[in-house]
């Protein structure tokens, strides 16, 4: 581990000079515990390449080995993974973290096994609600149990999932939807899912998790808005290449732009097919983002534009953002603190938005402002943004970030950040 990883708090200095250079972000997240778990199901051998390694993707890799799935790590960033098309019941609860991913596709995925399945997290998964997944299950004939709404989930699989409808409100989170079509094609005929209300987190995900599918030989049919018909097809072996990861491609666009500099992360904007890749139009009109931004979208990469936004030419609401409370921390109460340590009255909670008060001044200001991060690594880098500019910027816990992007300090580092580990 790194001794920016092991440390117990990291000041970032401000930097003397614009960033440049090339810094190339992970791969993504999102698809790796798609195509990790897709891989799993299919009977042969599949080759993941340009994967994500973090604490997230190796919760996944660890769940599947525990079901009996072959998942070798070949290189630092490819898996090869070999399944015979049945997941085993695993002898001991799965321990997910908190990776919301890995919890919310298995609880679904567990329902295909034969035999007795329990998901469980940390202690922030398991504040992290999962009701409206398990009362889907359960309305598709599943047995399932999860007392508290949060892990632990428990789940008695036959082996066997019935053809049928399933419907699911995916307001709180997109994650329950793609669990839910993710296992359709392990049922015994077509399903139907089919959302309750308009509302869904970001859709972009579900177009991620429907891309996922097909690139394992399964799909889904758009029958009408919120309304999907999949197949029984099973899932067939595959070799996939991940692309980076777009929310961690966030931070290194807003470092660029905040510091006036060229950083090359590899991959143009418009090249992502995921949802916080939209982030990057609003980071290019800093210092004068728009008055409101609607975070319903792009939300992994609200942490990222609130900070930035500290430094607008104007205020910043952000909207459309309440499922942030439901993420790895309360991130509009983690945002609001922070912001206010580093400057009294710089953001305000307003029901479930967030308002960041800019202040310019704040560039080249000393401050004394030591951030919590909640243990949720979107806090710790995106805060990190904020010591480029500014002296006197200390990040709590900066280990966080390896759920995500482990080598995030070495990345700033590699691009002349001075950063002090202390602890
Ligand atoms: O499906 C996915 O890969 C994700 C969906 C989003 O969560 P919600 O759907 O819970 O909003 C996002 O915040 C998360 O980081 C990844
Ligand atoms: C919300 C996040 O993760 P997850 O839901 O996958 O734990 C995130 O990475 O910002």
């Amino acid at each position: 581990m790194s001794d920016f990883l092991a440390a117990e708090r990291l000041t970032v200095r401000p930097v003397r000079a614009s960033l440049r250079g090339r810094a190339v972000p992970p791969g993504s997240k999102s698809i790796t515990n798609r195509v990790l778990l897709l891989a799993a199901l299919a009977n042969g051998t599949s080759r993941i390449t340009g994967a994500l390694r973090s604490d997230d993707t190796r919760h996944m890799a660890t769940a599947l080995r525990a079901m009996g799935v072959s998942v070798e790590e070949t290189d630092a960033t490819s898996f090869e993974i070999s399944g015979n098309g049945q997941l085993q019941a695993p002898s001991d609860p799965l321990f997910l973290g908190n990776a919301g991913t890995a919890t919310r596709f298995l609880t679904a995925i567990a329902a295909s096994v034969d035999g007795t399945v329990v998901v469980d997290g940390d202690e922030h998964m398991r504040k992290r609600p999962i009701a409206p997944l398990v009362e889907a299950l359960r309305a598709w004939g599943v047995a399932i149990e999860a007392p508290s709404g949060c892990p632990p989930v428990t789940i008695r699989g036959t082996g066997r999932l019935p053809a049928g409808r399933v419907t699911i409100d995916g307001g709180l989170s997109s994650q329950y939807v793609s669990a839910l079509l993710m296992a359709a094609p392990l049922a015994e005929g077509p399903v139907d899912i089919v959302l309750t209300g308009d509302q869904i987190g970001a859709r972009g995900y579900v177009d991620l998790t429907i891309a996922a599918m097909e690139a394992f030989g399964a799909g889904a049919e758009d029958v009408s808005a919120g309304h999907w018909r999949v197949s029984p097809t099973g899932y067939m072996p595959a070799n996939h290449h991940v692309e980076p990861d777009a929310s961690a491609a966030t931070y290194l666009w807003a470092a660029q732009r905040l510091t006036g500099g060229a950083i090359d992360i590899g991959t143009a904007p418009d090249a992502f097919t995921q949802p916080d890749a939209k982030a990057h139009d609003l980071i290019a009109l800093f210092p004068r983002m728009p008055a409101v931004i609607d975070g319903a979208q792009m939300q992994d990469a609200v942490p990222t534009l609130a900070v930035l936004a500290a430094y607008n030419e104007t205020p910043v609401r952000f909207v459309g953002i309440g499922n942030l409370r439901v993420k790895e921390c309360d991130r509009i109460a983690a945002l609001s603190q922070g912001l206010n340590v580093i400057r009294p009255g710089l953001a305000a909670e307003e029901g479930d938005e967030l308002v960041v008060h800019a202040d310019p001044t704040l560039r080249g200001a000393t401050v004394s402002a030591e951030i919590d991060t909640f243990a949720d690594h979107r806090i710790a880098m995106s805060f990190a943004l904020t010591g480029l500019v500014t002296d006197g910027i200390t990040i709590l816990d900066p280990g966080c970030v390896a759920k995500t992007f482990p080598a995030y300090w070495d990345v700033l580092a590699g691009l002349g950040v001075e950063l002090r580990p202390a602890g």
